[in-house]
């Protein structure tokens, strides 16, 4: 599907679904509130799948897109860009914190090329090749992408989202990996929500005091030669993203577009989540915002897209492990729509 087309598919969450969930969630077998945000997301899940109650998100697939990074050359990272691909590997054999992660959780990984630098494993079961260019261009030198090439990597995070639907997935989960790919993040998030550098660049995989100072000139100075207009999506993706950050915007508008959750990871994906956003407003109400990275970005863009995150561990890995550490919470929040008894069928007394 183009993102046209995907865009325009984008409704709203339902509203006699989200009544239905919540007239349920009053007659269940406990003080009413009591499970907290719990409730809340079973209500928007309900909204967003258009009944009540909503389809467990079982079973459940984490897309991880990996894609190099030209501003790696202004040493953002203190990682070689060659991790990128070796870290690919490591998802395909099942090595990494996600794969160990989603083992736990009951999720399916597939690992996605969008724009990895140097040669990945090709054919290996799990690999999807989407490469279009080996890497971004140097965004404090010219945009990372051309429009052209930007718009073909949303839309394989569409086209991926889709395929992963239509193969079952009840639920989505956004991953990441691309060694620098802090750097456009905070570059995303600083255009879409207008806030200061500084507010928004945190310390990626923990760099020195040094190299933070230099991190957060690097992003302003990329922010002052485009001044990307959050009103055009696609050009700040273009001119300050990455290929994860665009393809992790596709992946959500697709979601949204089959009214399937998408559970959101950290300060990488939330700033796909807000190009997403800016694209289809409505696209809101498939998002479920895994947890809160450390990396000060996520905190700013969750509050901006008006979503609490389901959990707070001082986590800022990205790969999806946090949004995957989440899904059991989701699956929770929906089970007791599907399974608390009420007061009237378990002859509790009501207060
Ligand atoms: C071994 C390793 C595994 C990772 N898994 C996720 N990331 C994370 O760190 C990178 C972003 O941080 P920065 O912008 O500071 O480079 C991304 O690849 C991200 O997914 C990793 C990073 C490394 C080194
Ligand atoms: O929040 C994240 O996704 C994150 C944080 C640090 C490094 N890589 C990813």
């Amino acid at each position: 599907m183009t993102l046209e087309r995907t865009v325009a598919a984008i409704r709203p969450a339902d509203e006699p679904a989200m009544a239905a969930a919540r007239e349920l969630q009053a007659r269940l077998t406990k003080p009413a509130g009591s499970l907290g945000a719990l409730e809340d997301l079973s209500v928007r899940l309900a909204g967003l799948a258009g009944t009540s109650p909503p389809p467990l998100p079982d079973p459940a697939a984490v897309a991880v897109f990996a894609g190099d990074h030209g501003v790696h050359a202004q040493r953002v990272s203190p990682w070689p860009q060659e991790v990128t691909a070796q870290m690919v590997a490591n998802f395909l054999a099942g090595g990494a914190v996600v794969n160990a992660f989603a083992r736990q959780a009951g999720a399916r990984v597939v690992v996605v090329d969008v724009g990895v630098a140097t040669p990945v494993p090709t054919g290996g079961p799990g690999l999807i090749e989407a490469n279009v260019r080996r890497g971004t261009r140097d965004i404090t030198v010219e945009a990372a992408l051309t429009r052209d090439e930007c718009r073909a990597a949303v839309e394989a995070g569409i086209r991926i989202a889709g395929e992963l639907v239509e193969a079952g997935a009840k639920c989505l989960l956004t991953g990441d990996m691309g060694i620098a790919n802090t750097t456009p993040a905070a570059a995303l998030i600083a255009a879409f929500t207008g806030t200061d550098p500084a507010g928004v660049t945190g310390r990626g995989t923990g760099i020195d005091d040094a190299m933070y100072a230099h991190k957060v000139g690097v992003v302003a100075a990329a922010l002052a030669r485009h001044t990307p207009d959050p009103a055009d999506p696609l050009g700040v993706l273009a001119s300050v993203g990455g290929l994860e950050h665009a393809a992790l915007a596709g992946f959500v508008l697709g979601a949204a577009a089959h009214r399937v959750p998408v559970i959101i990871d950290g300060v990488i994906a939330v700033s796909g989540a807000l190009a997403a956003a800016a694209f289809a407003p409505d696209a809101v109400a498939a998002m479920v915002a895994g947890h809160r990275s450390a990396e000060p970005g996520a905190t700013v863009a969750l509050a901006h897209l008006g979503l609490g995150p389901l959990l707070d561990l001082g986590m800022r890995l990205g790969e999806g492990s946090g949004a995957v550490l989440a899904l059991p919470v989701v699956a929770a929040a929906v089970r007791v729509l599907h399974e608390v008894a009420t007061f009237d069928a378990a002859g509790v007394s009501e207060k």
